[in-house]
């Protein structure tokens, strides 16, 4: 059976903790007077909407929802599907969608239709890494971490398989 093999690391641990800082405090003025609710998207987010609420000076409230389109691959099926739906009412609400990766668009796109109708005051989004090459569907992104090149990303959140999510720095799958 061929294994895996994760290459070098692209971004550190203290990469990502100055970047959440500067976007925490980013959102904060934008925000300023306003409440918002930043909305996890499970599970790849999960780190990095930690990193991201700390740094967040407003009144706020945090959901997660779960949608899946990868399965055990790294190719998107096109097709997102709720996992997990919201647990609390997001009716006139400023929402940030809070994201581990926007690749293809999809899963992004699929979102953001689906939180505005349900009548939210404003809806936008907040991802770790953006991969601009792969690309399907135009999404505009509000507030990026960092822009990857071309490669299967793994690590801090984002999983092979559901592996290596745990890796506190991002990395890449060897071809
Ligand atoms: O822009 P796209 O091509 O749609 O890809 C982005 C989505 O893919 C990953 O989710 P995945 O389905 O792997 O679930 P996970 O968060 O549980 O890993 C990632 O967390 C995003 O939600
Ligand atoms: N782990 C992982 N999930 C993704 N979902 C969409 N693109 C990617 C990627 O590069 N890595």
């Amino acid at each position: 059976m061929a294994r895996d093999v994760v290459g070098e690391i692209m971004i550190t641990q203290e990469q990502i903790t100055k970047r959440a800082e500067e976007l925490g405090a980013q959102i904060t003025r934008d925000y300023e007077g306003e409440e918002i609710v930043l909305i996890g998207i499970l599970r790849g987010a999960v780190l990095w909407m930690g990193d991201i609420m700390k740094h967040v000076d407003l009144d706020m409230t945090i959901d997660f929802m779960a949608v899946s389109s990868y399965g055990a691959s790294t190719k998107s099926s096109g097709v997102v599907k709720i996992v997990k739906d919201l647990d609390s009412d997001i009716e006139g609400k400023n929402v940030i969608i809070v994201e581990d990766i926007v690749d293809s668009g999809t899963t992004l796109n699929y979102l953001k239709h689906y939180l505005e109708n349900r009548n939210t005051k404003s809806v936008r989004i907040c991802t770790l890494l953006d991969k601009p090459s792969g690309r399907r569907v135009e999404i505009e992104v509000d507030y990026i971490g960092f822009e990857v090149e071309d490669k299967f990303i793994v690590g801090y959140g984002l999983d092979f398989d559901q592996k290596y999510r745990n890796l506190p720095y991002i990395s890449f799958l060897e071809e």
